[in-house]
């Protein structure tokens, strides 16, 4: 488990007679002749059950919390709330399961409601005193993207003279102290909690990813966002979701009026037709995309190595429209941008992440200022230097669309050969790894295909099944080569790389453990990638370059 999450140091105090009375407004008990929210006096002299906190995991129960005892996949949390009493929990949330187990079983209060998680993200915000109503909340959704728009829009809010915090699959923020992210999103108790350490420590701005999963388990229920952003919607967690047309909708609900006072939305044609289908159903929406017609899109492009350069076009005063409303008109923002993020994907990821910084009221200067300032996010597209002479770059494709642009944008960063490592999480969905193996196999020149978190699954058929995408799609399978272990896959690379290449090892990025059996072994793809570098180069030189097979360049958009 990872550390439990922050909580603020001076909670409000909230009696369980409140509660009641909260959970009665809000439909999920029927209402009592007891004392509604607000009742006077302070709790203590009442005698009342005083709730200081609130956790859905009886591991991080401190004295005084509330305990939401939810229904899972694994387990019911109601077989914890007796750890969860004994560590000092003052009540317990559950469903009906949940309280018909518990009774006669447990000394605390037991509150029983129809969907316990959802009352909970509406309890934390309550019991926290609304606290994402305190500063700037900005929220990035969408399947690739989120954490390096999240990390752009960050720089924007801090250029602006913000105090930030920042939400993610990388890391938490607040302010300067940086925390380990067990998730994307956290779950609405410890989410609550963190923007209310937030605000006691002064933060006036926060950016978070928002994951379809937080979406569809209502974590995020009860935030009010400032603004949202939609970068764009392609295969992935189909194990979760049912279909695409599921995935899009719990991505969808971040854009409803009342949770999102503005909305920017990705609508690049090569990314596919769901943010267009998104803009057509948000009034007001904002849209970007390379090219026009998109509200926000860009001109005068120079893409290079290290990054890019470009003019974004925008609406003037957007932020000043509101929904149903038309732009005030008169000449549109023509906002020098550079961005110190290679591929012309980070162009639009740095397009979006303007717009919103702009639509949320940031000026235009302040943002393209901060988004030029970011050097890097760790694990995207990462250099690892270790004095080779190609380019060899870490990372966090592990989407079949991700895969695809990635390697469509290294191709056309290097004259050479490009070379992929690549593998797909166990426990994940499945349909995408013959994609993720196609894609791979299509656009490289050689293909390593190895292990990436196999979990609980074999990780042999793991890779029959990227490797069945291969065949399938009718690509030369002597591009692909096979090796589990992935140090070895790794070093494999490394051993065909030359002067003018480029080795992208993907999938793993910024993570620093591989997951096998319940159990997490230290590996990092940038350290890894690094020690193979540096024993090809203490081994002699590679191979020269004229015997190798011609590059594959041409075949990708380059996106
Ligand atoms: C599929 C999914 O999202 N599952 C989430 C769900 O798990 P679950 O319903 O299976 O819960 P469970 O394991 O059966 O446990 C039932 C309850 O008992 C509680 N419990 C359990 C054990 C214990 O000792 N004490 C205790 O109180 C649990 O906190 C839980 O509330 O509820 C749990 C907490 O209530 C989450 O931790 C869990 O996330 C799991 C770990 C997970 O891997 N989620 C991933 C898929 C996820 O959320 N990913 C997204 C998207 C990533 C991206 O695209 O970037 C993310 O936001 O990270
Ligand atoms: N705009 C984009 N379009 C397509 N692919 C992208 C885009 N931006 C990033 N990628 C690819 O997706 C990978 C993951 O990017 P990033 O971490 O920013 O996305 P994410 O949505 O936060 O992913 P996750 O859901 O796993 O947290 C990058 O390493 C890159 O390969
Ligand atoms: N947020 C993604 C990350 C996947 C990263 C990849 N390394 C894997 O383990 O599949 C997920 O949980 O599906
Ligand atoms: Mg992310």
């Amino acid at each position: 488990m990872t550390p439990p999450a922050p909580r603020p140091a001076h909670p409000p105090a909230r009696t369980l007679t409140e509660l009641r009375g909260l959970l009665a407004g809000l439909g999920s008990l029927p209402p009592t002749a007891e004392p509604a929210v607000g009742a006077a006096g302070p709790p203590a002299t009442r005698g009342e059950v005083v709730l200081r906190g609130v956790t859905h995991d009886s591991r991080a129960v401190r004295p005084g919390d509330l305990y939401a005892a939810l229904p899972g996949a694994h387990a019911h949390g109601a077989d914890f709330a007796t750890a969860a009493a004994a560590a000092g929990a003052a009540a317990v949330l559950t469903d009906a399961a949940g309280a018909a187990a518990l009774a006669g079983r447990l000394d605390a209060p037991v509150l029983a409601t129809t969907n316990p998680r959802r009352d909970l993200a509406q309890i934390a915000d309550w019991l926290y005193d609304q606290p994402s109503r305190k500063l700037t909340l900005l929220g990035v959704t969408g399947t690739n993207g989120k954490t390096t728009s999240a990390f752009l829009v960050d720089a924007g809010l801090r250029a602006a003279g913000h105090r930030t915090g920042l939400l993610g699959t990388v890391e938490t923020r607040i302010g300067d102290e940086r925390l380990s992210s067990a998730r994307t999103t956290p779950e609405s108790a410890d989410l609550q909690a963190l923007f209310a350490v937030m605000v006691e420590r002064g933060v006036t701005a926060a950016t978070m990813e928002v994951s379809s999963h937080a979406l569809a388990q209502h974590r995020v229920d009860g935030l009010r966002f400032a603004g949202a952003l939609f970068t764009n919607l392609s295969q992935d967690h189909l194990d979760y979701h049912p279909t695409m047309r599921d995935y899009f909708e719990a991505k969808a609900t971040l854009f409803e009026p009342a949770r999102s006072a503005v909305s920017v939305i990705g609508v690049d044609p090569a990314s596919g037709d769901w943010g267009r289908r998104l803009a057509d159903r948000v009034p007001g929406a904002l849209t970007f995309a390379p090219a026009p017609p998109a509200d926000w899109w860009a001109e005068d492009l120079v893409v290079s190595e290290r990054g890019s350069t470009f003019t974004a076009r925008g609406p003037r005063g957007s932020a000043q429209v509101g929904a149903g409303e038309t732009d005030p008109g008169g000449p549109g923002l023509a906002v020098p941008v550079r961005v110190g993020l290679p591929g012309r994907f980070n162009v639009v990821n740095a397009l979006g992440a303007l717009a919103l910084l702009v639509a949320a009221g940031v000026p235009a200067e302040a943002a393209a200022e901060g988004i030029g300032e970011l050097t890097g996010v760790p694990g995207r597209m990462e250099r690892v230097e270790a004095g080779q002479p190609y380019l060899a770059l870490v990372d966090y494709a592990h989407t079949p669309d991700a895969v695809e642009t990635v390697l469509g944008s290294v191709r056309g960063l290097v004259e050479g050969r490009l070379i992929v490592v690549l593998g797909c999480g166990g426990d994940r969905d499945r349909a995408k790894r013959p994609l993720m193996g196609a894609a791979a196999a299509r656009l490289a020149d050689l293909a390593f295909f190895t292990n990436d978190n196999p979990r609980s699954e074999d990780p042999a058929e793991i890779l029959v099944q990227m490797t069945a995408g291969v065949a399938r799609a009718g690509t030369s399978a002597a591009k692909v080569t096979v090796i589990q272990d992935r140090a070895e896959a790794i070093a494999a690379a490394v051993a065909e790389a030359g002067p003018g290449d480029a080795v992208v090892v993907a999938g793993k990025g910024h993570e620093r453990g591989q997951e096998q059996d319940g159990v997490v072994t230290a590996f990092d793809d940038r350290e890894a990638l690094a020690a193979a570098i540096a024993s090809a180069l203490a081994a002699g030189p590679a191979a020269p370059a004229g015997g190798r097979p011609s590059p594959a360049g041409g075949q990708a958009a380059g996106r």
